[in-house]
């Protein structure tokens, strides 16, 4: 980078600067910026001190401005700047360190104002003043829409993570990211909250017998009779293996030992490859079902379903189990 001139002897005018156009007074703005130099940059060449508050107005060229990478925050923004158009204003203003990097896309030259001279620009030019305002909301508004795309990826990709990948169903980062919460809003307004534990009956023999491909189709019409048949208040995770889970908000158990009862009845008759490919025998499932009870933590709840499907499957399997509630003690 070197210099090659300055403002007052080049031929470029005040109506070159993007910031200074309708200064309103040329003369004086011309005077202040007269011995600022004009620096030539050649392609790739990179700002020399581009970390001192500054600014540097492109008079020719191109420049690509890569955002916070003195500061190891760099997320890969980087800004093209066309003549007339400037870098530096914000450290200027905040009398601190530049901490993005500027590097010249193609043969450039470029007015460089130190920060006084600018406070001395700003104090003498409202149509500066009024120019650099314009510029720093415009910067604003692009930095929230951006940060609003980011948030919307972001909880784009979180929801995803939550999404089991064979069934679409939820899966357990889901369950622990939201069952502590569905249970403390049950606890809070005393409204019931039930959960049925579904297990498929045989499943090792069924993919030792049909293969482990037409195990995951299983596995996806399990899941298919399940989000089927609920309401769209309820949710349907995959617990793990072919474990599954429903949640019933605001369901007491005797609602809840029918739903299973509906689930239990949809899964024997739900078919393996029903598209025309040959069929394969009807899966079946055990079902235990629990109702949230005072003071109960969600693994109390998970385990009290448990030991409902256990009881299921030791009863045949195919079938579903309530949780036993202990009856409370007589009075002597
Ligand atoms: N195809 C497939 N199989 C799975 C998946 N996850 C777990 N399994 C299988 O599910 C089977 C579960 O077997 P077990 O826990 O012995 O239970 P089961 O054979 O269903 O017997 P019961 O539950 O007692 O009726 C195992 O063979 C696992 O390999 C999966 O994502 N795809």
């Amino acid at each position: 980078m070197k210099q090659i001139s300055t403002f007052g002897s080049s031929s470029y005018r005040i109506s070159d600067l993007q910031l200074l156009r309708n200064a309103d007074d040329d003369t004086t703005v011309a005077a202040i910026l007269a011995p600022c130099p004009i620096m030539q940059l050649d392609a790739g060449e990179a700002v020399t001190e581009s970390n001192r508050a500054r600014l540097y107005i492109l008079l020719r060229g191109a420049l690509s401005v890569a955002s916070d990478t003195r500061t190891g925050m760099a997320d890969g923004t980087v800004s093209k700047i066309l003549p007339g158009e400037s870098v530096g204003e914000q450290s200027v203003l905040d009398e601190a360190t530049n901490l993005s990097s500027i590097t010249a896309l193609e043969d450039s030259e470029l007015l460089v104002v130190e920060a006084d001279l600018v406070w001395q620009l700003i104090d003498e030019s409202n149509g500066l003043a009024r120019n650099l305002l314009r510029l720093l909301s415009f910067r604003i508004r692009a930095a929230n829409a951006q940060l609003r795309r980011r948030q919307k990826l972001g909880e784009f990709y979180r929801q995803l993570s939550m999404i089991d990948g064979l069934t679409g169903l939820y899966n357990r980062a889901w369950l622990n990211d939201l069952l502590p919460t569905m249970v403390a809003t049950a606890h809070a307004s005393a409204a019931p909250l039930a959960l049925i534990m579904i297990d498929l009956d045989h499943f090792k023999q069924f993919n030792d017998t049909h293969g482990h491909l037409a195990g995951d189709e299983a596995l996806r019409v399990a899941a298919q009779v399940l989000s089927g048949a609920l309401r769209p208040t309820d949710f349907a995770v995959r617990y793990g293996g072919e474990e599954m889970m429903v949640l019933l908000p605001d369901t007491s158990d005797k609602v809840a030992a029918s739903v299973a009862e509906r689930l239990c009845e949809r899964m024997r008759q739900a078919q393996v490859f029903s598209d025309g490919r040959q069929a394969l025998p009807h899966i079946t499932a055990s079902f235990g079902v629990a109702v949230l009870r005072p003071r109960q933590s969600e693994q109390d709840l998970i385990a009290a379903a448990d030991a409902a499907l256990y009881r299921a499957k030791e009863a045949g399997r195919n079938q579903v189990a309530a949780e036993v509630v202990a009856a409370p003690a007589l009075p002597d």
